[in-house]
């Protein structure tokens, strides 16, 4: 798979020519690297200041699209203007916009029950733990990996056989979510339905996991110009991206690259 940053002469060029380039970015494991435990994640400081640069020429539209509960991505992230999807798109805000996935609201209660029987069946696991995101739980397992088997006997004893729920995995983590015909790839689409760039804007879904790979596919069929960039190292079998990046450092360094051309998106 090409490196994304070999691209950006292609991005930059459909930026000139119709003056909108729009990021959606992922959070964890791409904005910001993976860390520990889902309190110490933060953007680093490079990444942060070539964003800041980027957004503020001509032009440059971002949304943070995340599996995070969304005022915690959005405290998190902190990029101030911008929509913010959480809980992989079930809940956005900000730019304007405002929802809530209804059915995904209404699991709320059932979701709670499941919480509580998950956090008694992981007592005695050191290092596993429950983060309850409101429309979604994740069960994090990263600092009790020997103990993996038993965190997902747990979150299926708990979830299985339940109509309105569905168990999911991402990096070292399970996930618990309302079973409902939305993910990142429904969410770009709204978003993208909002901005409306007009036609030959490049559009890029920068994500690391599988849940991105809906966003990616859902850009395949959005316009040529949208397109996913895959954080991974090494990479999966199969992704829907068009290019990579290695790790979460190097999306700062893409961003440096795109704001790099003096020519184009300068504000007067
Ligand atoms: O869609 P994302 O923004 O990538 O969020 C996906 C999950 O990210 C967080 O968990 C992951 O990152 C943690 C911090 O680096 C790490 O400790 C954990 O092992 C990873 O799975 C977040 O806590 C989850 O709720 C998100 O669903």
């Amino acid at each position: 798979m090409q490196n994304a940053l070999e691209r950006v002469p292609v991005w930059r060029d459909g930026w000139r020519r119709s003056g909108r380039l729009v990021l959606l970015l992922d959070f964890d494991g791409t904005l910001a690297p993976i860390v520990a435990r889902p309190e110490l994640a933060a953007m680093p400081e490079r990444t942060r200041t070539a964003l800041d640069r980027l957004m503020a020429m001509e032009g440059v539209e971002v949304a943070v699209v995340s599996g995070r509960g969304l005022a915690d991505v959005r405290d998190r992230a902190a990029i101030p203007g911008i929509a913010y999807a959480g809980n992989h798109g079930m809940e956005i805000e900000g730019a304007g916009l405002h929802r809530i996935h209804p059915e995904a609201a209404a699991a709320r209660p059932e979701l709670e029950e499941v919480a509580a029987l998950i956090t008694a069946a992981l007592d005695g696991i050191e290092g596993a733990f429950v983060e309850d995101k409101g429309l979604t739980l994740s069960i994090h397992y990263r600092q009790a990996a020997d103990r993996e088997a038993d965190v997902r006997a747990a979150v299926h004893a708990a979830a299985d056989g339940r109509p309105g729920l569905r168990v999911t995995a991402g990096k070292m983590v399970l996930e618990v979510r309302p079973r409902v015909e939305w993910d990142k790839g429904r969410a770009v689409l709204f978003l993208l339905e909002q901005m409306q760039p007009p036609a030959g804007t490049p559009i890029l879904y920068l994500g690391d996991d599988r849940t991105d790979e809906d966003a990616f596919r859902a850009l395949d069929g959005w316009s040529p110009e949208a397109e996913g960039v895959l954080i991974a190292d090494p990479l999966p079998n199969e992704s829907a991206a068009k290019s990579r990046l290695h790790e979460p450092a190097d999306v700062g360094a893409l961003f440096e690259a795109l704001a790099e051309d003096q020519g184009i998106g300068n504000r007067e």
